[in-house]
């Protein structure tokens, strides 16, 4: 061998080295780091929580009403509860300083949303507002909601169908109770919230005198039952993966079925907008346009013409899902308790004799006067929150709380319901006080929000609803005009305090039974007609 050769055999061998060691080091180090992170972590404690058995956790421990399962969790094991749920981490908690911790502190590592397979399947592959986990996507649907479709001055321009609506509500009513009949408020105030919300979106009324045809409000009533029923569901699928291969119930063939349905609705909306659009040419911006016209006349993402029609079907989809049960769910429970408390009703009706007389009907201009029927709705919603766990989230990486460890996509259950029965925050938690909500030196009752996180019908945070003022303003109006046009009571037979007021768990809480009551008008008869 030349000393040549030899020569750069070293010199490469050394330069081999010179490269060689340093890397060892650097991998070393990381190797450590990452060692010492696990090991850190693991040292890190899990917030208390029940045993949990392999494989399903703490999955057999849940029954029909996972919600009160889970407060009587938190009163065991203290503010923050960790549970397993099949292979996923769970957290619960019923308590405002927690809340306020994951709402708003770290907003940021909890704004996200679990993929499940509801979402997946009926929310065109998470690809809405509601279910999609945080991202790009999520952000650019969110702002179109905000600054094109639920803005004050669309909404304003929606008061005329609102007020038409609350007349149909009165109307309604009063010609079942003229026939000496009892009412079905499921039914009427159903019809009142999907009316509201299909006419702002799709420019249709589906219930009444200018209904849509008997044939396409029983499809339309009948997907919309579906869907809310898949998406409340607690899918064991979720949860343990082997469940799906056995699906005994069928849910998630029953989801494919209703996702083929809500998408054949969608498309034919979509296709006689565009079809109206055609014809009349573009929609005048200055006139009626409801939703489907908004989405239909707005940019594309990476500067196509339109949106694509994928987007538009699941942001119809959000507000159906998002604004009718919501505000049906939650009329309902104020109109029992009201009912089950006639010195509630007669308080309430006091008020709005007061504010509005008897020779006209309420008003939106009167709501924010009426600060005892503020206060039975924020009772309601204590008792009684339309999202008894908000829409669940999910972290987006490992963090901590109150020095308790959470691992990257724990899932967070925010037990509202559990909330507003917390013994530490609220007295005689059984009884529905409205007066409890008044404030001392009068001023306006606020329904959507609290600084000290002790109610949060809305939520809050990057993922707050973001229809809060339409849902409070068809909450109020609906009831006034009930409480305000009849005296109500139970049927025959029944005294109030009869009054069942025990719920279902869903994704909105509804009663366990519909409310059946009797209503006798109480202003003049042309008021009625
Ligand atoms: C009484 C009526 C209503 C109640 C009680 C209510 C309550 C809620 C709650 C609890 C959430 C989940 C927040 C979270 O997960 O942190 C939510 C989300 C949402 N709500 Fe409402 N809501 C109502 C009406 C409406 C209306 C009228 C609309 C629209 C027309 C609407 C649109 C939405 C949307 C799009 C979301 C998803 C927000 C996101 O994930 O970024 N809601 N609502």
């Amino acid at each position: 061998m030349s000393s040549s050769l030899h020569f750069l055999i070293l010199n490469y061998g050394f330069s081999f080295l010179c490269i060689l060691i340093p890397s060892c080091l650097i991998l070393n180090i990381i190797y450590s780091w990452f060692l010492y992170k696990n090991f850190q972590q693991r040292a890190m404690t899990l917030p208390p929580g029940p045993p949990n058995w392999p494989i399903f956790g703490n999955l057999l421990q849940l029954g029909q009403l996972p919600h009160r399962d889970f407060a009587a969790l938190c009163k065991k094991y203290g503010p923050l509860v960790y549970i397993r749920l099949g292979r996923v981490d769970a957290i619960t908690t019923n308590d405002p300083d927690i809340i306020r911790e994951i709402l708003r502190q770290q907003d940021d590592v909890f704004a996200s949303r679990p993929r499940t397979l509801a979402a997946k399947h009926l929310a065109y592959g998470c690809g809405d507002v509601a279910l999609a986990p945080i991202g790009p996507k999520w952000k650019r649907l969110r702002r179109i909601c905000m600054e094109h479709l639920l803005t004050t001055k669309r909404l304003e321009s929606f008061a005329g169908h609102r007020a038409d609506e609350a007349q149909h509500l009165v109307r309604n009513v009063w010609s079942i109770a003229q026939k000496g009949e009892a009412i079905n408020l499921r039914e009427v105030l159903g019809a009142f919230s999907m009316n509201n919300v299909t006419r702002m979106l799709l420019g249709k009324q589906y219930f009444g005198a200018e209904s849509a045809g008997p044939q396409e409000a029983m499809e339309f009533m009948h997907i919309t039952h579906e869907l809310f029923w898949l998406l409340g569901l607690i899918y064991l699928g979720d949860y343990l993966p082997i469940w799906r291969w056995v699906d005994p119930y069928g849910c998630e063939k029953r989801m494919r079925k209703v996702e083929k349905r809500v998408d054949d609705f969608h498309a034919k909306i979509i296709e006689q907008h565009r079809k109206r659009r055609g014809n009349k040419g573009v929609v005048d911006e200055e006139g009626e346009m409801d939703f489907v016209d908004v989405l239909l006349s707005l940019p594309g993402e990476n500067g196509k013409e339109h949106m694509d029609d994928v987007e538009i079907k699941a942001l119809i989809q959000d507000m159906i899902a998002a604004a009718t049960d919501t505000s049906a769910v939650t009329n309902e429970w104020a109109m029992a308790e009201v009912i089950k408390h006639p010195c509630v009703l007669k308080k309430v009706q006091q008020e709005l004799d007061s504010v509005v007389g008897t020779s006209r009907m309420v008003q939106e201009s009167d709501l924010v006067h009426l600060n005892y029927l503020r206060c039975i709705v924020r009772e309601t919603f204590r008792m009684h929150p339309a999202g008894p766990f908000l829409i669940p989230h999910e972290s987006t990486r490992a963090t901590t709380i109150n020095g308790y460890y959470i691992p990257e996509r724990t899932r967070v259950f925010i037990n509202t319901h559990g909330l507003g029965r917390n013994t530490k925050i609220w007295d005689n938690v059984e009884e529905f006080k409205p007066e409890r909500h008044m404030q001392p030196d009068g001023s306006r009752v606020e329904i959507s929000h609290g600084a000290d996180f002790k109610i949060l019908p809305f939520s809050a945070g990057k993922r707050k609803c973001p229809g809060a003022p339409l849902g409070v303003t068809l909450v109020l109006m609906a009831l006034a005009r009930l409480f305000h046009s009849f005296d109500w009571g139970p049927p025959d037979g029944l005294k109030p305090e009869d009054i069942d007021t025990s719920e279902v768990y869903g994704m909105t809480m509804p009663k366990a039974h519909a409310l059946i009551a009797i209503a006798k008008p109480r202003l003049a008869t042309h008021l009625y007609a």
